[in-house]
């Protein structure tokens, strides 16, 4: 049974992947969540944007009304900075699942360290995925797992925290300048001390032996505000409503943005929080990269902060909320989380 330490751990640990050849039963899923993709051949396609486009901003825009996501093109990230991350992520997965758990994460709020988080506590099966979460530096963990080789990992990931923090700060400003939102809100991404309003977020999903009864991630939203994806392989679709659920094209060079949670909030709704979920297969191993980006921990969001919303005399349809309070609730009602911030 173990201690009650151990207990309190036990949602975050994943399974030694490496050691099973067949599947068990706590990873099958009911048909409904695993249920087909739209196989139509007038599939809607999900928008493509150059961000080098003069037309850049209204296209995002109306992507962030229509789709809650896109897949950027143009956005400056080297393409060997994305190889690179994706080759450390494997490099870590690939480690022993007793080397991987000296790292683990601690079971409250986001942290850096290895496991599953909080907010899939209340999962009623479990995911044939593990994950692994940076929040500033990773030096601290890297030590442990390669005690003579850990500066690689490192540095790789600081610089693609660092691109990634850039590009968020563009992608946001634009948003927050459509919305009305002032330069103060928007220097949160300034200060020093939000250093940690953001998560670089690595997801292993190994070969699974039954794909079809499993899931990489059940449907959810994220709760960011927005979160930047690099996702190299097919696995991630998402659900529209009147549709289905469609399939994402696995474009190399392209970034995928995903609004989260905090937007849809935000915009009073007008932003949509696109739901998604990720399958696995039985061929290859799956890597992505996700950077969550969030409002600070303490910071009272409210769809009023949007000045567009304020004069226009709109009723709020969400009430004032805090990241912090918002993972307590993620973590009970998880897909589901953003209606119980409803006025
Ligand atoms: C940075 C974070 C957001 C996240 C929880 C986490 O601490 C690490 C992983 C993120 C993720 C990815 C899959 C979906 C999600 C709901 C989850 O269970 O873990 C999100 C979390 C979130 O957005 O709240
Ligand atoms: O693996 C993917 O493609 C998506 C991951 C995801 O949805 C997430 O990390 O929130
Ligand atoms: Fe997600």
């Amino acid at each position: 049974m173990g201690t009650p330490a151990d207990q309190a751990y036990k949602h975050v640990i994943p399974l030694d992947f490496g050691s099973v050849k067949t599947m068990p039963d706590s990873f099958v899923w009911p048909e409904s969540e695993s249920d087909e993709v739209y196989s139509g051949t007038d599939q809607p396609s999900i928008p493509v944007i150059d961000l080098t486009d003069p037309n850049a901003s209204k296209l995002i825009i109306q992507a962030c009304e229509t789709w809650g996501i896109f897949q950027l093109t143009g956005h400056g990230i080297p393409r060997k900075l994305m190889e690179e991350v994706e080759s450390e992520a494997k490099k870590l997965f690939d480690l022993p699942a007793e080397q991987k758990l000296k790292t683990l994460r601690t079971p409250g709020g986001p942290s850096t360290g290895y496991g599953n988080p909080p907010s899939q506590a209340s999962l009623p099966r479990k995911l044939w995925q593990e994950g692994f979460t940076i929040m500033g530096s990773a030096v601290d963990q890297a030590r442990v797992l390669w005690p003579h080789d850990y500066q690689g990992f490192c540095d790789t990931m600081d610089e693609y925290q660092k691109q990634m923090k850039a590009l968020v700060q563009q992608l946001i400003r634009l948003i927050f300048k459509y919305l009305g939102i002032s330069e103060e809100e928007v220097n949160w991404f300034d200060d020093p001390a939000n250093m940690c309003n953001a998560a670089l977020h690595l997801n292993s999903y190994p070969p699974c032996p039954d794909p079809t009864r499993a899931l990489g991630l059940p449907p959810h939203t994220d709760s960011s505000l927005l979160t930047i994806l690099h996702t190299p392989t097919e696995g991630l679709q998402i659900f529209q409503e009147g549709v289905g659920w469609i399939q994402l094209q696995a474009k190399p060079d392209a970034l995928t943005v995903n609004l989260g949670d905090f937007l849809h909030i935000l915009s009073n709704g007008r932003f949509v929080s696109v739901l998604h979920r990720v399958m696995v297969n039985q061929k290859f191993h799956r890597i992505s990269m996700a950077y969550h980006n969030w409002p600070p921990m303490n910071f009272l969001v409210s769809p009023l902060l949007s000045k567009t919303l304020a004069d226009s005399g709109q009723v709020p349809k969400y009430r004032p909320i805090t990241l912090k309070e918002y993972h307590g609730i993620k973590a009970k009602h998880f897909q589901h989380a953003v209606s119980f911030v409803k006025t």
